[in-house]
C-alpha cells in the first residue's frame, strides 16, 4: 500500500468577525447554495446577500464569542483520528478541507500532493447526504482533480455518506442517554430533533436524499436507544424567502409548548461538531422561544465532537474503504446538470407561475437596488464597476 491519506470534508466558518462577511461571499457563490439561471448573477448576488446579511451573522457570532469553533474542533477530530488509526498499526496522514473557509479544499489538496499520497479516502462529516453540503464539496473536489495530472495517479475513494453505521447510532444513542437521566423524569422528557433544514426545492425538483436519509437516522438512532420516550423532528436555520421542508423547529417548538410539554431534549442531528447553529441558535434562540412557549427544562444534547466511540467509528469507516471497492465522484448523487431551483422549466406567456417567479425575481432585484441606493449613496452598477 502506498502512502495513505484521509481527506476530512467540512463547511469551514469565520474564525473572527473580520471573516463573516467573506465567509458569507464564499457560501453565496456556491452554486449548489443559490442556484441562478444565469451564472453571471451569482457573484454580483453572492455580494448582495453577503452583504446584507453580515450584520445579522455577526451579531449571532458575536453571541458565542466572535468567531465559530469550527476549524478548532475539526483540527481535534483529525488528530484523534490519525491517532486512533496509529494504535492499531495503520500510517495516515489527516487533512482538512473546508468548503467556504480555512484550511480550503484547495489548500488540503496542495498538502496532499506535497506529501505524495497515493491513496486517499474522503470523507465528509456530514453524516447525511446533501446537494449543499457533500455534494457541493465533490462537485468542488472533482473539478479542482481535473485540473491537475497529479492527481490522475492518487487511488481515491468517497464516502457519499454514512449515518447507518452502528458506531456513530451508539455514540449518538450515548450521549442521548447521558442527558435524558439528568431529568426528574427520564421517560416523560420530549426528543427534539433539530437538523439544519434546506429549500423544499433541492427534495422535491432536484431529489435530494438530505430529508429522506435524516429521516431514517432519527428512526435508528431511537432504535438504538431503546427507550419509551416522545419524539419530534424538525428542521432550523432557514434562510432567504423561499420554502424550506417542514415542519420548521420554531413552529414545532411553540405547538409542544401549547400541548404542554414541559420537559425537551434537543438532539442536533446533521453536524458532529458544536457550531453556530447549536451555540447560538438552538442554545440561545430556540431557548428563549421555548420557555416563552411554557417549556421550563429545556436541554440539548451536545454534540459528537471527539467523542471516542464517534472517532473509533471514524477509524473503521476509514479501513473499510480502503479494502473496498472505490466510489468515484461521478458515482455519488447529484442534481441534473441544467436543474433550476425555481419552478418554471418552459417559458409559457399570461399570469403563469413562472411569470409570477419572474416578476418577484425583478421586483426584488429593483427594490434591493433601491435600497442599496438609499443606504450608501451608490447603485449596485456602481459597486459592480459598471459605473
Ligand atoms: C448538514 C448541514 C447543513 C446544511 C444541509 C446546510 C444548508 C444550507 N445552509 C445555508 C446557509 C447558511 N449556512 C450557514 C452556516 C452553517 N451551515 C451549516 C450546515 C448546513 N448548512 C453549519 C454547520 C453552519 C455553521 C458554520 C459555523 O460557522 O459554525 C450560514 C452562515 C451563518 C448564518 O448566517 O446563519 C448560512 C447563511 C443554505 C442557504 C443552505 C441550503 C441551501
Ligand atoms: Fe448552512
Ligand atoms: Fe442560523
Amino acid at each position: 500500500m502506498g502512502r495513505v491519506g484521509v481527506l476530512l470534508l467540512n463547511l469551514g466558518g469565520p474564525e473572527q468577525l473580520e471573516d463573516v462577511r467573506p465567509f458569507l461571499y464564499n457560501l453565496f457563490s456556491d452554486p449548489e447554495i443559490i442556484r441562478l439561471p444565469f451564472r453571471w448573477l451569482q457573484r454580483p448576488l453572492a455580494w448582495l446577500i453577503s452583504s446584507l446579511r453580515t450584520q445579522k451573522s455577526e451579531d449571532n457570532y458575536r453571541e458565542i464569542g466572535g468567531g465559530s469553533p469550527l476549524r478548532r474542533i475539526t483540527e481535534e477530530q483529525a488528530i484523534a483520528l490519525q491517532d486512533n488509526l496509529q494504535q492499531d498499526g495503520h500510517e495516515a496522514q489527516v487533512y482538512i478541507g473546508m468548503r467556504y473557509w480555512h484550511p480550503f479544499t484547495e489548500e488540503a489538496l496542495e498538502r496532499i500532493k506535497r506529501d505524495r499520497v497515493e491513496e486517499l479516502v474522503i470523507l465528509p462529516l456530514y453524516p447525511q447526504f446533501s446537494i449543499s453540503t457533500s455534494g457541493s464539496s465533490f462537485r468542488l473536489l472533482e473539478k479542482l482533480w481535473q485540473e491537475d495530472p497529479y492527481f490522475e495517479r492518487v487511488k481515491y475513494t468517497v464516502i457519499p455518506s454514512w449515518y447507518k453505521r452502528q458506531g456513530y447510532l451508539n455514540a449518538m444513542a450515548q450521549l442521548i442517554a447521558q442527558e435524558l437521566d439528568r431529568f426528574d423524569n427520564p421517560d416523560g422528557v420530549h426528543i427534539f430533533f433539530s437538523a439544519h433544514g434546506v429549500p423544499s426545492s433541492y427534495v422535491e425538483e432536484a431529489g435530494d436524499p438530505y430529508q429522506r436519509e435524516i429521516e431514517e437516522c432519527t428512526e435508528l438512532i431511537l432504535r438504538t436507544l431503546n427507550r419509551p420516550n416522545e419524539h419530534t423532528l424538525a428542521y432550523q436555520s432557514r434562510v432567504g424567502p423561499v420554502e424550506w421542508i417542514k415542519p420548521y423547529t420554531e413552529e414545532a417548538l411553540v405547538e409542544l409548548g401549547d400541548r404542554g410539554v414541559k420537559d425537551l431534549l434537543v438532539v442536533p442531528i446533521s453536524f458532529v461538531s458544536e457550531h453556530i447553529e447549536t451555540l447560538q441558535e438552538i442554545d440561545i434562540e430556540y431557548r428563549e422561544l421555548a420557555e416563552e412557549a411554557g417549556i421550563d427544562n429545556f436541554q440539548r444534547v451536545p454534540a459528537l465532537n471527539t467523542h471516542p466511540v464517534f472517532i473509533e467509528d471514524l477509524a473503521a469507516m476509514t479501513l473499510e474503504a480502503l479494502d473496498g471497492p472505490s466510489l468515484k465522484f461521478e458515482d455519488v448523487m447529484r442534481p441534473e446538470e441544467n436543474f433550476k431551483m425555481y419552478p418554471q422549466e418552459r417559458w409559457e406567456w399570461g399570469m403563469t407561475t413562472a411569470a409570477e417567479v419572474w416578476n418577484g425575481r425583478l421586483a426584488m432585484i429593483g427594490f434591493i437596488a433601491l435600497l442599496i441606493e438609499l443606504i450608501s449613496g451608490h447603485g449596485p452598477l456602481h459597486y459592480v464597476g459598471l459605473l
